[in-house]
């Protein structure tokens, strides 16, 4: 199994809280990968160092053999890592298209330049992209909002945008941060349905959830994180029958707050 992802003892400090500790953990390519604990156990400010929204105290990522960029987002979306985050962060005021259309120009080459003299290249870069961002739309089971307001949409369906404009900056590992939170039923049934779509098109995905059903059935092995400690990291069956992660989040009664 190749591995696509290396977390080398990952640590993050906030004033006198040490919210992630030496967190290792390995994502192999294809894999959906899930991230479970508690609330405050450090799940979304390791996605944030990951990502390069924080740099680390401690420790590097490795991502396909070479150390990821710390503290540059743009960078490392570059290198092929996508989030979406648990808080929608959608161009609110643009259509669904023009929202995917903007996660797609990381990967276009035309500078200001080419827009302002709208040159041969640029005009036909830019049919590509929209017809990429309406495939995209399509795939993700959109299309027919493509030129709808992106606030205007569904919850879900702004969620599924969110997962769509990732998607167009062509990553290999697709972070999502809770993107089944305040979905219903059915939704999260179609979530999960795109969610296995999308690793089936070879897109290693990298999941935290509290759905903890979602989790189970969906990915291939789970790690746990308590207190900013990686305290389980097993395929969902163990993980489930493990002690420590009973006693810290699947028994129900959990002892962080927000
Ligand atoms: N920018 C920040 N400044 C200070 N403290 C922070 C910051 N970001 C996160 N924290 C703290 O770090 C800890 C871990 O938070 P984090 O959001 O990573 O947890 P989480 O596991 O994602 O929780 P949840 O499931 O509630 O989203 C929490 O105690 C949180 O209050």
């Amino acid at each position: 199994m190749i591995t696509l992802l290396e977390a080398r003892n990952i640590g993050k400090r906030f004033g006198g809280l040490q919210a992630l500790s030496d967190v290792s953990l390995t994502i192999r390519k294809g894999e959906v990968y899930g991230l479970i604990g508690p609330n405050g156990a450090g799940k979304t400010t390791f996605f944030n160092v990951l990502t390069g929204a924080y740099t680390p105290d401690g420790g590097e990522f490795v991502f396909n053999g070479a150390v990821l960029p710390s503290g540059k987002p743009h960078l490392v979306v570059a290198q092929g890592v996508a989030r979406t985050f648990q808080n929608i962060r959608l161009f609110r005021e643009l259509t669904a298209l023009e929202n995917v259309m903007a996660g797609h120009h990381i990967r276009t080459s035309a500078g200001v330049w080419g827009i302002l003299t709208q040159n041969k290249h640029t005009v036909e870069e830019e049919r590509l992209t929209t017809e990429r961002a309406y495939e995209l739309l399509r795939y993700v089971g959109i299309e027919r909002f493509a030129t709808a307001t992106a606030k205007n949409l569904s919850y879900g369906d702004q969620r599924r945008l969110e997962i769509a404009r990732a998607l167009a900056t062509e990553p290999q590992l697709l972070a999502l941060d809770e993107p089944a939170a305040g979905m219903n039923a059915t939704e999260t049934v179609h979530l999960k349905a795109l969610i296995e779509q999308i690793r089936g098109d070879g897109i290693t995905v990298l999941l935290i959830e509290h759905d903890v059903k979602l989790v189970m059935g969906l990915c291939d092995r789970v790690a746990v994180l308590d207190f900013g400690r990686k305290i389980a990291e097993d395929v969902p069956a163990e993980v489930q029958k493990n002690e420590a992660v009973i006693g810290a989040y699947l028994g129900g009664g959990q002892k962080h707050a927000h």
